[in-house]
């Protein structure tokens, strides 16, 4: 190119405007008001752009990290025990973190106990016995009523300030009012209304709506009434556990209250008491339903992994909430999936659905999805605790899985029987070949699962740095 070309070009490129300079460039005859003005946009677009760069380097910086980070996505069916595993995790990888939340979970312990109270008053009045038409509130019918009638009419009458207040809070608490569960949108708002705080969160709790994470001073007040109305409730709620009639119309109407999410009605002397503070195992134990997808970040503690980076996906069981799962499979490293063998219970929102069957159509469509056909699937079959007391109460599977057949009703062969059902299916619908990998757990026995967690997390690791090493 010649000199006299370039400098042709030079002088056509110069018409041109370059639009991030133009709104910049002095116009003729500027005042001084005008000079002013010019440099302050110019000052505040540069601000602009250093806070834009800023947030790009940021992200990438997260992205970084999360890459290196172990994903792990929990999947299963509503009340398999998914959110039980995560506080598995937290106790075993954070557990300074988490003991920090105890004061939390006390109070979601403690409503947890009046479901089940309530449960008790719902299975009294819908059981064909003597109760009942007599136990909503009404005087006795008929003078000859027993005194165990009028027994459990009476504590009826002294618990029922408690039950109103307990509907009370679960309103101020999770806009809830008297539901069953209680149920939270993901995130940690309702922690901080529970007095959570945590100088790692100060995004939230500095939020120019923190009004929303903390109770007015009425709102405290109720919940303090709760507390001292709990305590002062604490021998009638024991001896309404406590009584035969009580126990014969769980019985009769087929509730296994031992077995329902939130179970604390042998912890009443405990959990009732003033001053008191949840354990490690009540807080694996508390009953709180996931509404919507929630991740945990958790930052190893012990000094063997300081550093390491766990992402924890917990997501909503509940069948209506299962395509919200879908975006987060081509990002896991990993998928727990909770199964657990509970082959006589049905579905909580569809009463016609066995939860085993609905486990294993699961199990199916997990296993045949493309988007994991590389991620490790670890099973773990769930609530083995539940099981045993299921079979020694004389159960039987055959009455529920009628190919069972006549093998014998004991914990080892039903759980062979299902653990071989969902092995079969994993080798048949995979997209390519991969290890079956289970456990058997009680996600509630804090002791022996914090060190499944551990035994997990370095087989993740392997796993992963083999599969590297093959690519
Ligand atoms: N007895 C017993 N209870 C368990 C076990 N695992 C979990 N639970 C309890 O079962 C209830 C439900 O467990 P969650 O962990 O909340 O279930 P989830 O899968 O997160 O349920 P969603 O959030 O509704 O999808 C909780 O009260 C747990 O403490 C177990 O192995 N044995
Ligand atoms: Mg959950």
């Amino acid at each position: 190119m010649t000199q006299r070309t370039r400098q042709k070009q030079r002088a056509s490129m110069d018409s041109f405007e370059n639009p991030f300079i133009t709104p910049f460039k002095p116009p003729e005859n500027e005042t001084e008001e005008e000079r002013i003005h010019r440099a302050r946009a110019l000052q505040d677009a540069q601000r602009v752009s250093r806070e834009i760069d800023e947030s790009l380097q940021e992200t990438k910086r997260l992205l970084d990290r999360r890459k290196k980070g172990m994903r792990i996505l929990l999947l299963g069916q509503a009340e398999s025990g998914k959110s039980a595993v995560l506080k598995n995790f937290q106790l075993a990888f954070t557990p300074n973190q988490f003991r920090k939340e105890r004061g939390v979970w006390k109070t979601i312990i403690q409503l947890n106990l009046i479901s089940s109270v309530k449960a008790i008053f719902n299975v009294l009045n819908e059981t064909e016995s003597e109760f009942s038409t007599q136990l909503p509130l009404t005087p006795p019918q008929s003078p000859g009523s027993s005194v165990n009638n009028s027994k459990l009419r009476r504590i009826h009458l002294s618990l029922k300030p408690l039950l109103s207040m307990d509907a009370d809070l679960n309103k101020i608490l999770f806009s809830a009012g008297s539901t069953r569960e209680i149920c939270v949108a993901a995130g940690s708002r309702w922690k901080f209304k529970l007095g959570f705080r945590d100088s790692t969160s100060t995004r939230e709790s500095s939020d120019s709506n923190s009004d929303l994470y903390h109770l007015t001073n009425a709102q405290n007040a109720t919940r303090n009434n709760f507390v001292k109305l709990l305590e002062a409730s604490k021998d009638d709620i024991i001896s309404l556990w406590q009584d035969e009639n009580v126990q014969s119309s769980l019985e009769e109407q087929g509730v296994d209250l031992r077995a329902s999410p939130g179970f604390f009605m042998d912890d009443v002397e405990r959990i009732a008491a003033s001053g008191y503070q949840p354990t490690d195992s009540d807080i694996v134990r508390a009953r709180v339903r996931t509404v919507g997808v929630e991740e945990h970040h958790l930052v190893a503690e012990s000094i063997a992994l300081k550093g390491s980076d766990f992402y924890i996906t917990d997501v909503s069981g509940m069948r209506s909430s299962r395509s919200s799962w879908i975006p987060f499979f081509d990002d896991s490293q990993a998928i727990l999936f909770l199964a657990p063998l509970t082959f006589n219970q049905m579905l909580d929102e569809d009463n016609h659905v066995n939860r085993l069957e609905d486990s294993l159509m699961l199990w199916k469509d997990i296993c045949k999805n493309e988007l994991l056909a590389n991620c490790n699937i670890i099973i773990f079959f769930n609530k083995m605790d539940i099981l045993r007391r299921t079979l020694q109460s004389g159960v039987e599977v055959r009455k529920f899985v009628p190919s069972y057949g006549d093998a014998p009703n004991d914990v080892a062969s039903v759980t062979k029987y299902f653990k071989d059902r969902f092995k079969t299916y994993h080798k048949k619908l995979s997209p390519k070949p991969r290890s079956f990998i289970s456990h058997e757990t009680s996600a509630i026995d804090v002791h022996s699962t914090t060190a499944l967690v551990v035994t997990v997390h370095d087989g993740i690791i392997r796993e992963n740095l083999q599969r590297s090493d093959m690519i």
